[in-house]
């Protein structure tokens, strides 16, 4: 099946960006330019007053199948992702059991193939059961699909693990994915430390918890020359780190996810346990770091950790809450508050949810090339919305941002040349 879309506004970073249309020809992207005559038969789409950009790709997600399908499925989870205009996830491997084999990574592809929405790929564990100890077969990792590995949920707290690790990612062109925690700093905390956790009475996690690891993972990956990806950043400190990383040419790539550069931590008076993700929300001052930090381009990416929890579970006091907040359904909008605010051009925000994020994972996804899969998504970037939880495609509500007056919406995503979300055919 053939699809024009026709006379919207491409935005396809580095390649196009002009009105135009884009051609659909066998799940591929056939032609893209001013304009482009529709072939027999084919399907036209009017995009006019929309934007068509690339399918975004989010490479950290959690999808909680297998072991926790009650907060999310690989099926919802995918649904969600499709309305939020992503077309590739990269799901991480804190499931259970967790994804250090073949066995479970297999089952993620098989899962993902019988759901036909995004393409979602799996992120391997670093270390069996992400326990921090012995090494996960990364080779088999790589061979039966995982594009990446990591324990996130947790760091690796030994170097020397973390060391060989970076070297297989090397000898296994992976990316090593980090979540830059001192799990001895931040023990027993639950929010960022500082004058608010003491007001509060809160327990803190200092700045400093995640920057020791920054600092850390930066220098081994000097020392093996593997590819670095830093997931949710979220101090000052580790802007400067990256800053510094990459003017002295180390392979790192950073991603920053919409919460921390919409809110700070004062959304945590109140105690709502939907304020409440590792790293936590941190102060004004990390904020503005964050957010020039993606003008500046030292953060390449926009991920979102969608992290799925149910109600009963965010139901509780703020220390025993877990950690984590749905984000694949607000991003996009979250995203287009920093283009209103002067923080990105349209093209670098596009760029952060596109070949940024495929880049930094070696994936070929995010563009509007020909001869490219056809995952094309069409923006509305004028209408403006309400979250309302309740029509999450995710199985999970958990999010701060309930109630938000916010601009910019998903209308029609295409997967592999297939519309796999329609707003307007859609119950919101
Ligand atoms: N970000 C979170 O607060 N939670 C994540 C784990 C993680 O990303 O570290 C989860 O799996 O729930
Ligand atoms: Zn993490
Ligand atoms: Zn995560």
């Amino acid at each position: 099946m053939a699809i024009l879309i026709k006379g919207g506004r491409i935005v396809d970073p580095g390649r196009f960006v002009g009105t135009g249309d884009v051609l659909i020809e066998q799940g591929k992207i056939a032609a893209v330019g001013a304009t482009v005559a529709a072939p027999a038969g084919a399907t036209v789409i009017d995009a006019k007053g929309l934007l068509v950009l690339p399918g975004f790709v989010d490479v950290h997600v959690h999808f909680r199948e297998p072991g926790f399908e009650y907060k999310e499925t690989i099926q919802s989870g995918a649904a969600a992702a499709v309305a939020g205009g992503f077309t590739t996830v990269c799901c991480m491997p804190n499931t259970n059991p967790v994804n250090d084999n073949q066995a479970v990574t297999e089952f993620i592809l098989e899962r993902a193939k019988q759901a036909g929405l995004a393409h979602v790929l799996p992120v391997g564990a670093i270390t069996k059961g992400s326990e921090g100890k012995e090494l996960a077969e990364i080779g088999d990792l790589r061979r039966s699909g995982c594009v990446a590995i990591s324990d996130d949920g947790k760091p690796v707290m030994n170097s020397l693990v973390m060391r060989r690790a970076m070297e297989y990612a090397k000898a296994f062109d992976l990316t090593v994915v980090d979540h830059c925690e001192d799990i001895h700093l931040a023990e027993g905390g639950c929010m960022n430390e500082g004058l608010i956790s003491t007001e509060l009475g809160l327990p803190g996690i200092p700045a400093a918890a995640e920057d020791v690891m920054v600092a850390r993972n930066v220098s081994l990956s000097e020392l093996t020359g593997a590819r670095l990806h830093l997931a949710h950043i979220s101090t000052a400190g580790s802007v400067r780190m990256v800053r510094e990383a990459k003017a002295r040419g180390i392979a790192v790539t950073a991603e920053a996810c919409p919460h921390h550069f919409t809110l700070t931590e004062e959304v945590v008076r109140g105690y709502n346990t939907h304020a409440k993700m590792n790293p936590p929300l941190r102060t004004w001052a990390d904020v503005q770091a964050i957010k020039e930090g993606l003008r500046d381009g030292t953060i390449d990416v926009i991920a979102t950790d969608h992290a799925p929890h149910a109600t009963q579970e965010k139901q509780q006091d703020f220390t025993e809450a877990p950690f984590g907040i749905v984000g694949l359904e607000t991003a996009l909008s979250l995203t287009l508050g920093l283009v209103d605010e002067g923080v990105l051009s349209l093209e670098q925000a596009v760029t952060k949810l596109t070949s940024a994020p495929a880049a930094a994972f070696g994936l070929s996804k995010g563009t509007l090339a020909v001869g490219a899969d056809a995952d094309v998504v069409l923006v509305d970037p004028n209408e403006q919305w309400t979250v309302d939880p309740a029509k999450f495609r995710s199985k999970s509500r958990n999010t701060p941002f309930a109630g938000w007056k916010v601009k910019g919406r998903v209308r029609v995503t295409i997967v592999g040349g297939r519309p796999v979300f329609d707003a307007n055919g859609a119950e919101r």
